[in-house]
């Protein structure tokens, strides 16, 4: 699959978002009432407290899909993004961010006659010793990321509209992605969804079926995300079930790797092992080496390859981005 006539690989679409990333232990979590590995929307006040009470090592720019596309853009691939920021610090680093890492950001800023003036949306990301992450979220101005934001120039300039599942949490945004779904189809593009966290699978379960079902071409899920499409704790039932339902899926599971689901057939592939400090991002990097893989027309097992290993990369250090040049020793 690859983009001869398209300017861009990969489009990325999701909440923009800044990661706050914090060292903690199980003990917190519990007082907190936080789920481990799971990720919770909060308001600002709880934010704040949560930023009072933990000591923020570092900032750095996160959101699901934009550490998508910042690893497929290292990997080579052509990406853009699309995401709501603010007019504020936050939402000039998140873009420089992305812009300085080869990402296309053509997005408007929160327009502040129209919404309410909320601030760039905010993650603190809390890692315990086990490299564990847990994350509570602010989504402040992707609130107000609408269908209008859905620049139709870019997707039909785009061979992959890569959209995360958390954008489903936002009011406006599952109407935007129904629309950047409907206008990648009638521009012959593909679409994929990856489906971000188990909590918000459970929250919105039968569009994602839906979806699933009738909308998307490439399904990204890790273990506990598909086994709660599929409301099952058993991987093989979730995968059949996958095979029925799509195409093309990707899904990942830990230390055991990972499994390709294309055309009723499963193709395993293995784990590369690293040292696991922190695995915030590990199915972003994994997404970003798959996709760059497939629109650089590589065959399904090198994606496996190349996913797996932006993957270990992301979990042998601290945040969702990357810091190896791993892919140019890779000869990309
Ligand atoms: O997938 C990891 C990302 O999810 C959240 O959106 C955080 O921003 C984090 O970077």
């Amino acid at each position: 699959m690859t983009g001869q006539d398209t300017q861009y690989d990969i489009l990325g679409i999701g909440n923009a978002i800044t990661d706050i990333l914090a060292r903690t232990d199980a003990a917190f979590l519990q007082s907190q009432g936080l789920t481990p590995g799971s990720m919770t929307l909060i308001d600002v006040n709880r934010a704040n407290a949560l930023e009072a009470s933990l000591a923020p090592e570092q900032i750095m720019g996160g959101g699901s899909a934009a550490n998508t596309c910042v690893v497929a853009a290292q990997f080579g691939a052509r990406v853009a993004y699309l995401g709501k920021v603010s007019r504020d610090d936050a939402g000039l680093k998140f873009t420089q961010d992305l812009r300085d890492n080869g990402v296309q950001f053509p997005s408007a800023p929160l327009n502040t006659q129209v919404f309410d003036n909320l601030p760039t949306a905010r993650c603190v990301v809390m890692i315990t010793p086990d490299g564990q992450r847990t994350m509570a979220t602010y989504l402040g101005a992707c609130t107000c990321f609408t269908p209008e934001d859905v620049l139709p120039d870019m997707i039909a300039a785009s061979s992959i509209i890569y959209l995360e599942g958390y954008l489903f949490d936002p009011p406006h945004a599952q109407e935007a992605f129904r629309r950047a779904a409907a206008l990648a189809h009638k521009n012959g593009r593909q679409v994929a969804l990856s489906l971000s966290d188990p909590f918000c699978v459970g929250r919105h379960r039968a569009a994602f079926l839906d979806l699933v079902k009738n909308h998307v071409d490439i399904l990204f899920a890790n273990e506990d995300e598909i086994c709660a499409l599929y409301e099952t704790e058993n991987f093989d039932t979730a995968a059949r079930r996958t095979a029925q339902d799509t195409t093309f899926a990707a899904l990942t599971r830990s230390g055991l790797g990972s499994v390709i689901v294309h055309d009723g057939q499963m193709t395993p592939v293995a784990p590369v092992p690293t040292q696991v400090v922190d695995t915030t991002g590990a199915g972003d990097a994994y997404a970003a080496g798959f996709l760059a893989g497939l629109t650089s027309g590589r065959s399904l097992p090198e994606c496996g390859r190349l996913a797996s290993v932006a993957a270990s990369e992301i979990i042998s250090h601290y945040g969702a981005r990357p810091l190896s040049n791993l892919w140019e020793e890779m000869g990309f």
